[in-house]
């Protein structure tokens, strides 16, 4: 679907959404840029329900910006801080959530993740991702002599795990709005399929 559909279509396509996500929570998954944020914001506006943004989350209840935290503690104390954090935001729903870009690929998070609810991987190309990040320089894995090949690595290393997600929504070159449609649109085809089987 990639018209823009009308108000009423739009809040009858988020109604069915809604039902389709029952109590569950709503995660979103994939790498930097890949509008996580920005487009799980959207959708729980749609949705009506609370949104999460867990990188927000962690500076919030560390004090620290997650480039700080990276250099006072190490990638492995960030990720141990992430999944506690991300434990408690699954309990209780529904609620949508936006996660870190390397959540997802973390074993202990994915687990908990895949229990707390339908996960929806955002996956765009090197270029589309390249274009959105290179803006700013605030992510601390990609301070390296050349961000756009360790983009491409963390690709290589992460689609496959970021494929075990419920859902993939294709993140390219399109609206915003339609990314909320398309995303509403697969929840709702994901219901249907579990009613199938
Ligand atoms: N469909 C889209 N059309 C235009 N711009 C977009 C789209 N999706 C995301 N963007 C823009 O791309 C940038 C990155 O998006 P966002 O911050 O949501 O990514 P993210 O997946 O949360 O990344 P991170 O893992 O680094 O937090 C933002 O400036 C956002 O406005
Ligand atoms: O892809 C990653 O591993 C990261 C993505 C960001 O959202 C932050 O969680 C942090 O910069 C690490
Ligand atoms: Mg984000």
């Amino acid at each position: 679907m990639t018209d823009l559909l009308t108000p009423v279509a739009a809040s009858s396509l988020a109604e069915e959404a809604r039902d389709a996500l029952g109590q569950r929570n709503l995660i979103f998954v994939g790498l930097m840029g890949a509008g996580k944020s920005v487009i799980g914001r959207m959708v729980a506006q749609a949705l009506s329900v609370p949104f999460i943004d867990t990188d927000a989350e962690i500076e919030k209840v560390s004090r620290m910006s997650i480039a700080e935290l990276f250099s006072a503690y190490g990638e492995a104390e960030f990720r141990a801080l992430e999944t506690r954090v991300i434990g408690r935001l699954l309990r209780g729903g529904p609620k949508v959530i936006s996660t870190g870009g390397g959540a997802f690929i973390n074993e202990n998070t994915r687990r908990l993740i895949k229990e707390g609810g339908v996960s929806v991987w955002l996956k765009a190309d090197l270029d589309v991702l390249w274009e959105r990040v290179n803006k700013r320089d605030h992510r601390p894995l990609l301070k390296t002599e050349n961000p756009k090949a360790t983009l491409q690595n963390l690709m290589n290393q992460r689609y496959p795990i970021y494929s075990e997600a419920d859902l993939t929504v294709p993140s390219g070159n399109v609206r915003k709005e339609t990314m909320v449609t398309n995303v509403l649109s697969a929840v709702i085809g994901l219901a249907k399929k579990g009613q199938r089987e």
